[in-house]
């Protein structure tokens, strides 16, 4: 075991989160982090807590632990406990007790703070620049976005980070994803992400810590970024960065967590170091343009499965690679496509808006402004469900709950619902459902359901037009009918 010296020369900005936390260097070449925040939800956290606490350990300092309800409870209407999940009522209850003996905060069902883990931490001021944060969830990569070092971990990682407060990791590289170029009308961050995953795969990320940089990451607002984020693990990729800027300290002041007054002041100086150095260097940087990008949506059943609206479904046999070629076949048979049709021609049996990707106030404001006046097509179900109730109420507060509703959309409560079939909560088998999510796996949505991927506009538009549309689009074959 060696003590990690000071950083010298020029630096990412991963590597002085890395070595801000670093404790010691262990012989394995692992390095022993220290961890500022733990979060747990109801689904992996109530057996790491249960597996803790047969063990005879307890929890090193339960201030820095949190836990939601959020994957198995359902999000329907005034929904109690219920869960249509068999098993859910034991995590249900197993979290409840296990976070009480504990100590731990907890955000219950009916706590006006509950949400997705990855929508409250950053809504609450939990995790911050600077801070690292670990929770068995892949998904905490979101919170990089704002400057956090935070990754997801399996269910014995969280024992050992509770028991702890700090984790043995073995060291990423560095990539850096530099994009620059405006975004044109109606491409947003999901566009971005899917395009990336498209050009360099699914697994182009591996092995690395990933920092967004450019003009257009510079340009998109704090929640875009939480969506680029969000999508790192879908890339393959240990975490990703971005570097925190004036807009990430305006969306932390005055957030029930963030430091005040003089505290405030010291974190954000802190805060301003956090960017890579000019001379940093990386061990692979990728570029993309993004003013050539679309809205894009997945055909098929990997996130790199995508074409931009407008396309058609691409022939297997123009992949290079044997297994992109088989896995092309594989997912047109699942999905029930066939090569050459239009995407425009297909449609679609049901949308739906929410998941940590695309749950916050931002991505319903841009779902509404489409669905606005209009309603889902005939046979069409359409449901949105807000990431957090904080989200839900600010969201009622501008009337968006009315728009969605008159439009035919289903208005619910909040959590992860039908971004994962582990809550029991379906379209059925067969659906095609356009989806603000982040993952289009087989049975995803549940067993045989089809999913594709979009951002919350085209979501919306499609959900309209009964068939993958973009608003652009939308609004342009309205003007020619009328
Ligand atoms: C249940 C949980 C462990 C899982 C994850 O790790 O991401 C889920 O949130 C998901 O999105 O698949
Ligand atoms: S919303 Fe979906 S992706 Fe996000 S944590 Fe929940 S299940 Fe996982």
């Amino acid at each position: 075991m060696t003590t990690p010296g000071a950083i010298s020369g020029a630096t990412t900005l991963f590597d002085k989160l890395w070595s801000e936390h670093a404790v010691c260097e262990l012989d394995n070449g692992e390095t022993l982090l220290y961890l500022d925040r733990v979060f747990l939800h109801e689904r992996t956290g109530s057996i790491a807590l249960q597996s803790l606490h047969a063990a005879g350990y307890g929890v090193r300092d339960a201030r820095k632990v949190f836990c939601t309800m959020d994957h198995i409870v359902d999000t329907f209407p005034g929904r109690g406990d219920a869960t249509l999940m068999p098993s859910g009522t034991d995590f249900i209850t197993a979290t409840r007790n296990e976070t009480r003996a504990a100590n731990i905060r907890l955000f219950d069902v009916d706590d006006p703070n509950q949400g997705i883990v990855h929508v409250i931490s950053p809504e609450q001021g939990l995790v911050l620049p600077g801070l690292t944060l670990v929770c068995p969830d892949s998904h905490t990569c979101t919170q990089g976005a704002i400057g956090a070092l935070a990754w997801g971990i399996g269910s014995s990682e969280a024992e050992h980070a509770m028991a702890t407060g700090t984790l043995r990791v073995r060291k990423p590289k560095n990539m850096r994803v530099v994009i620059d170029g405006a975004l044109q009308p109606g491409v947003t961050a999901k566009d971005l992400v899917l395009n990336l995953i498209a050009r360099f795969g699914a697994n182009g990320g591996a092995g690395y810590a990933v920092e967004f940089a450019g003009s257009t990451v510079r340009d998109l607002e704090v929640e875009a970024r939480f969506t680029l984020c969000n999508m790192a693990v879908e890339f393959s990729a240990f975490t990703a960065v971005i570097a925190p800027d004036e807009k990430v300290e305006a969306y932390f002041q005055g957030r029930d967590f963030a430091p005040k007054g003089e505290h405030w002041r010291d974190a954000v100086e802190h805060w301003r170091s956090l960017r890579s150095d000019e001379a940093a260097r990386f061990d692979r940087e990728l570029h993309v343009d993004a003013s050539t990008i679309q809205p894009a949506v997945t055909w098929g059943t990997s996130p790199e499965q995508v074409v931009s609206i407008g396309e058609s479904i691409p022939y297997p046999d123009t992949f290079a690679e044997d297994h992109r070629r088989e896995s092309a076949q594989r997912a047109l048979a699942y999905q029930d496509l066939a090569p050459g049709k239009y995407i425009a021609d297909i449609s679609v049996d049901a949308a739906f808006i929410g998941s940590c990707t695309n749950s916050r106030l931002s991505d319903l404001q841009a779902a509404a402004a489409v669905v606005k006046g209009r309603s889902i097509a005939p046979g069409v179900r359409g449901v949105v469900v807000p990431g957090s109730r904080r989200v839900k109420k600010a969201a009622e507060q501008e009337g968006l709950d009315q728009i969605f509703t008159d439009a035919g959309f289903e208005w619910r409560d909040s959590g992860c619902s039908m971004c994962f079939y582990a809550g029991g909560e379906t379209f059925g088998a067969h659906q095609r459902v356009i989806s603000t999510t982040n993952r289009n796996f087989e049975g995803r949505q549940g067993p045989n359901t089809r999913t594709h991927l979009a951002s919350p506009a085209t979501v919306a538009a499609s959900a309209i037009a009964g068939s993958f549309i973009s608003a652009e689009m939308l609004a342009e074959s309205e003007s020619l009918a009328s």
